[in-house]
């Protein structure tokens, strides 16, 4: 069995990778953390969440320092469902210890350092790491997650986006110049658990936020290589996001090009392919690790539309933190 410790319990990623850890065979969920001064410290999770009582029975602990220092003899492998500044902070520390560390914040995602103080805001404290890190996308990235110790899980926004663009990407189906135009919808636990006025149940209706300037379009460009329009909203629901993304293809691309450039999912159970005509919804994938595609072309006028459906939590974060866990540990899939 593989140790593994989950750091920032109570928030809502981190307590969706709480219980499938649990759930995993092959994986033992030893501690669960939030910060020293946490003022749910001490709860069992499932007092937070009651759907997990009966599957998570652990108490969410302070991280304090010495919950840290003896971190290293307890576990194999933690995991960060914490603030990106936050997770940057501990991530050397806990390498130090020699775990494996699965970070699910953008604090780990670039190696440029100059892009945490122009889009993240923060001069990041530990920049020497940032080339050691595996880019978390589990069907594009294996060989790096296999062999990494730092594993920055890819966001939610760049994973559905990703999951659509990569194969175009990759089989040389989007336009020399062109610009992918990505708009996408995100429900409110993407902003987390901690309440403010924004993600207030009056306040959320459906508005574009972060326009040309969001921290995922550097994300989403650098892991393409290709220059995109990202524009995230949000939408009045709790979770999923539904992705639809406009794309100038060379001239003669034709459908079968299209469903060649996707094959590359055939034998993948997680990024599936909807029937032609057949569009996802969010309440397809709420709840479950699965990326839905599906895509139409005007071959006439050389445009695509692709739509990708995931859930934020789940292949946004928490399941894809685990594909990711399987893939580094060599385990089998548990999902
Ligand atoms: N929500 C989403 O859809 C997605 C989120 N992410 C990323 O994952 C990370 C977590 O997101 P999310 O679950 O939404 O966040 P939440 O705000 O829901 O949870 C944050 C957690 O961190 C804990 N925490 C805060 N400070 C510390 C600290 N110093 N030490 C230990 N624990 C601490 C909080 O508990 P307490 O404050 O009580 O200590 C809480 O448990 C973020 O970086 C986010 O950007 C990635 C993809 C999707
Ligand atoms: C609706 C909402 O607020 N969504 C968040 C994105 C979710 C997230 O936590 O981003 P990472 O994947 O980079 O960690 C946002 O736009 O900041």
């Amino acid at each position: 069995m593989v140790k593994v410790a989950v750091i920032g319990a109570s928030g809502y990623t981190g307590a969706e990778l709480a219980r499938l850890i649990q759930l995993h065979p092959q994986f033992e969920l030893t501690h669960l953390y939030v910060s020293a001064g946490s003022v749910d410290k001490g709860k069992p999770l499932a007092q937070l969440y009651p759907n997990l009582i009966g599957t998570v029975d652990l108490p969410l602990l302070p991280l304090d320092e010495m919950a840290l220092a003896q971190l290293g003899n307890q576990t194999d492998a933690v995991c960060l469902a914490l603030d990106h500044l936050i997770s940057a902070e501990l991530a050397p520390k806990l390498l130090a210890l020699g775990l494996v560390v699965f970070d699910l914040s953008g604090g780990h995602r670039f190696a440029d350092a100059s892009v945490y103080s122009n889009f993240y805001g923060f001069e990041h404290p530990a920049p020497e790491l940032l080339t050691t890190a595996a880019y978390g996308l589990a069907e594009w990235q294996a060989e790096r997650i296999s062999a990494a110790n730092l594993i920055a899980v890819a966001g939610c926004y760049p994973t559905a986006s990703l999951s659509a663009l990569k194969p175009l990407k990759q089989a040389g189906l989007i336009s020399d110049g062109s610009r992918p135009v990505i708009n996408a919808v995100s429900g409110v636990t993407g902003a987390g658990r901690k309440a403010t006025i924004n993600n207030s149940f009056c306040q959320v209706s459906l508005t574009p936020y972060g326009v040309l300037g969001h921290r995922h379009q550097p994300e989403i460009e650098l892991q393409l290589d290709h220059e995109v329009v990202f524009t995230p909203h949000l939408g009045a629901f709790k979770r999923g996001i539904l992705a639809t993304i406009t794309v100038q293809v060379p001239n003669g691309t034709t459908a079968a090009d299209i469903d060649a450039a996707y094959s590359c999912y055939n034998d993948s159970s997680v990024v599936q392919l909807l029937p032609t005509g057949q569009w996802p919804k969010i309440d397809d994938v709420a709840n479950t690790p699965n990326c839905l595609l599906s895509w139409k072309l005007d071959a006439e006028r050389g445009v695509l539309v692709v739509v990708s459906a995931i859930d934020n939590l789940l292949k946004g974060a928490a399941s894809q933190a685990l594909q990711c866990m399987n893939i580094r540990f060599a385990v089998e899939s548990g999902l």
